[in-house]
């Protein structure tokens, strides 16, 4: 039995984020079950069993956010203002919210996080990553992966967020890369490390990400995000998948992370199209391999911490593929808006509307490989599914592109109260998500 199409038609303007970079006028798109089946002109779209007038909007890719802190209690409001009055940001301050955190029940956390996620998906966000690194014992950390994986696409190990109070630093990454690792590993499928000053140096952190990989997790790292460091170097070199803040870039990190996509079968750099590649030892595993390092932009982030705006006009240029994310936290970045990220890397960082809405979408999607369906020759998941993960849990052998309206890719879009994508940076601040679909089905 096929499953019911419906066509949405009378798009004003369709911003597919595919290879070429297409923008359709006057367009129409049909979904079948959870995939996008015929996109084109819509005085030529086939018929349908249902059909919804989008009354000249415009559509584009649902938002792919690849890097949020979703699990968390309690709120950092005094830090905020005590910043807002001058004071620097310090990772010290996650101690306050792992506090807040460690009290709150799994209902309690797990309706927060669900909450946020729901947010998030009003306002257009059609894939979400998240990070456990609340939590900073293997109890917790343990505690929160399980409830990311309710409700996260994919989900990422953020033990070594900070050492907390009363460990030396190496027994905490000791713990962090034994039994830690073991507790968290059925529900993540990637691994992330704070490489700054006040957290982990570049040594302790290529520990981390080394007996993460060796146990067949993705590596992703925040860096130069407080100031500059190895970070970017450290994430290029282990091959991790982003390097994610990227404020205080040299133009040798910028060089390091254009030269990572030199091996990839879709070119020097460009966010624009290519194919999977597998990893430099045969592995095949996430977050590893030829396709280098994705820069990802935190804009709400640095207006809130005040830290330089992330140079993505400058990566951009230089042929590093970029993502924009919002990187939700209580402690840097307490927003789900998408929206809010592309309308700044406009107006601030010097991005075309194009640029900024695929760093949303299809940058996103490749920070987490998902820019491919897995049986378009993607790697597989060597995520939670080999530990058994929840179904929510990250990629799944025959899991659908995200990030790019294209035909067999999942049916994940937007439709904007606007009829172009240029009105999120031309209206900013306003609501502008008309409708979402998620997996073919209507969320708003
Ligand atoms: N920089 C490290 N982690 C978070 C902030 C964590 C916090 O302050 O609570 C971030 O990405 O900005
Ligand atoms: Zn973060």
């Amino acid at each position: 039995m096929t499953d019911p199409a419906t066509l949405i038609t009378n798009i004003g303007e369709l911003m597919t984020q595919d290879a070429e970079h297409r923008v359709l006028r006057d367009a129409a798109i049909v979904l079948e079950g959870e995939r996008i089946t015929w996109i084109g002109t819509a005085r030529n779209a086939p018929a349908a069993d249902s059909r919804y007038d989008a009354g000249g909007r415009a559509c584009l890719p649902g938002w792919v956010d690849s890097h949020t802190h979703l699990v968390f209690a309690g709120d950092r409001t005094a830090e905020f203002e005590a910043r807002m009055a001058g004071e620097s940001y310090a990772a010290g301050g996650i101690s306050v919210t792992v506090e807040a955190t460690r009290r709150a029940s799994d209902e309690e956390l797990g309706e927060l996080v669900a909450a946020r996620a729901a947010e998030a998906a009003a306002s257009g966000t059609t894939c979400l990553e998240t990070k456990t690194g609340y939590g900073l014992d293997v109890a917790e950390e343990a505690r929160h992966a399980r409830i990311a994986a309710a409700t996260a696409d994919e989900v990422t190990f953020l033990g070594a967020h900070l050492v907390p109070q009363g460990w030396a630093a190496d027994d905490y990454v000791r713990l962090v890369t034994g039994p830690m690792l073991e507790a968290v590993r059925p529900w993540v499928g990637w691994a992330d490390v704070f490489c700054e000053t006040g957290a982990f140096t570049p040594d302790q952190s290529r520990e981390v990400l080394r007996a993460c990989r060796d146990a067949g997790l993705g590596l992703r790292v925040h860096g130069n995000q407080l100031g500059p460091g190895e970070g970017v170097r450290l994430a290029v070199e282990e091959g991790a998948a982003s390097v994610d803040h990227v404020n205080h870039l040299t133009s040798a990190d910028i060089d390091a992370l254009a030269g990572s996509w030199s091996g990839w079968a879709g070119g020097s750099g460009t966010v624009g199209s290519g194919s999977r590649g597998t990893g430099p030892r045969g592995t095949g595993l996430r977050g590893t391999g030829l396709r280098g390092t994705v820069a990802t932009c935190l804009p709400a982030c640095d207006l809130s911490t005040r830290q330089p705006l992330a140079p993505a006009r400058q990566l951009l240029d230089a042929g590093v593929p970029v993502a924009i994310a919002s990187n939700c936290n209580p402690g840097t970045s307490y927003t789900t808006s998408m929206a809010f990220c592309v309308a700044t890397a406009v107006l601030q960082m010097g991005l075309t509307v194009h640029e900024a809405v695929r760093a949303a979408t299809y940058g996103g999607a490749l920070a987490l490989h998902r820019e491919q369906s897995t049986d378009d020759g993607g790697s597989p998941a060597v995520g939670a599914l080999a530990a058994g993960a929840s179904p929510s849990g990250p990629l799944a052998a025959g899991a659908l592109a995200v990030g790019s309206l294209v035909v067999g890719h999942r049916a994940d879009l937007q439709l904007l109260d606007a009829p172009s994508a240029t009105h999120l940076a031309y209206r900013p601040g306003m609501e502008l998500t008309h409708a979402v679909w998620r997996r073919g089905r209507r969320l708003r």
